[in-house]
């Protein structure tokens, strides 16, 4: 269990800068997500801890130590990637055990080690086959294994389920949160995908353009998102977010409410709008409505609702649930 902290870390690529001055700490033990759109910078920043990139300048210490010159294998990281990076000729077994070859380990400690490990994440039956004869997500397992069996400080993961179908993502998100539990370990975990820091993270950290937007608990960033690219980007369906003339009727700049804070009725609501499309989902009904007012607005609402296109329906935002944000200074 080690503590990371990143100190005004900055990077560029020649005379651009994509990474503009990062501060942060994560606790030991911590699960901590850094999500944001394409090319935020947070695969880069993973990668400098790892010591894959060089920064341009600033400091990365792990466990009270700077480690912003060494190399990648003296740092005690261990990373694992969205293409797993398996040894095609190795099985599983030698896979997972290989850098403790490397390091010429006793084989008996190898084999006691990887045993171990694969009991961890439930890969005893496959231990002698061939990467080529598991599925993607037993490979992904066997990537893993070959992390927990060097005992890093740190484990890094950069987007390591975006490979799979949605079942085994959703799967291998609960089976990543027991070993981190039984583990005990500081993760650093990256993913475009808000559902997966949202149900992994003890903290998320939201970046855009290279730069930290908020640093939270998922809860946190759900009911406090402190500014609109937050409150746009944590939360499914998305919130609706109106600027411009909307916004300024209401006294702000940007106006926010989420798709499960609107009520929706045949009458008495604050909006009048029409109802474009209905998308069901089983337990929920996501309406997409057209409101002169507005503009396109989307609500959740229960899943056996009787709501049509092109029926027209009142919107009314719960109390205390909206946003109102003030641009930036
Ligand atoms: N070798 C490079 N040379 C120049 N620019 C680079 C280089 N590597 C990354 N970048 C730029 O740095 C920015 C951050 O890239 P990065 O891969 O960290 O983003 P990301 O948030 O991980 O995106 P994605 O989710 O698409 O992987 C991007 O604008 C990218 O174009």
């Amino acid at each position: 269990m080690s503590r990371v902290e990143l100190k005004q870390l900055r990077k560029s690529y020649g005379a651009v800068e994509v990474m503009k001055g990062i501060d942060l700490v994560v606790e030991p033990g911590e699960f901590c997500v850094f999500v944001g759109p394409s090319g935020c910078g947070k695969s880069t920043l993973l990668r400098m801890i790892a010591g894959l990139e060089e920064q341009t300048s600033g400091q990365i210490e792990i466990a009270g130590r700077d480690v912003s010159f060494d190399e990648p294998s003296k740092r005690g990281i261990a990373m694992v990637f969205q293409s797993y990076a398996l040894y095609p000729h190795l099985s599983v077994r030698d896979n997972i055990g290989f850098g403790l070859s490397l390091a010429r380990r006793p084989k008996a400690e190898i084999r006691q080690k990887v045993d171990a490990v694969g009991e961890i994440l439930q890969l005893g039956p496959f231990m002698d086959r061939k990467p080529k004869a598991l599925s993607g997500g037993q490979r992904q397992r066997v990537a893993i294994g070959r992390a927990i069996v060097r005992d890093p400080q740190v484990f890094l993961f950069d987007e390591p389920l975006s490979n799979l179908d949605a079942a085994l993502r959703s799967q291998m998100r609960l089976e990543l949160t027991e070993l981190h539990a039984r583990l005990g370990a500081t993760m650093i975990y990256v993913t475009h995908d808000q559902v997966e820091a949202m149900t992994m993270a003890d903290k998320i950290v939201v970046m855009n353009a290279g730069r930290i937007e908020q640093v939270g608990t998922p809860m946190e960033l759900y009911q406090r998102p402190a500014t609109p690219f937050v409150a746009g980007f944590i939360g499914s369906p998305r919130m609706n977010l109106f600027d411009g003339d909307v916004a300024r009727r209401m006294g702000c700049d940007v106006y926010g409410i989420r798709p499960e804070h609107l009520l929706i009725s045949e009458s008495d609501g604050r909006w009048t709008g029409q109802v474009r499309h209905v998308e069901r989902l089983g337990a929920d009904t996501i309406l997409h409505l057209d409101v002169p007012e507005l503009g396109a607005l989307v609500a959740r609402t229960d899943g056996n609702c009787s709501f049509h296109p092109g029926q027209v329906v009142q919107a009314s935002p719960q109390p205390d649930m909206e946003f109102f944000y003030a641009a930036p200074g």
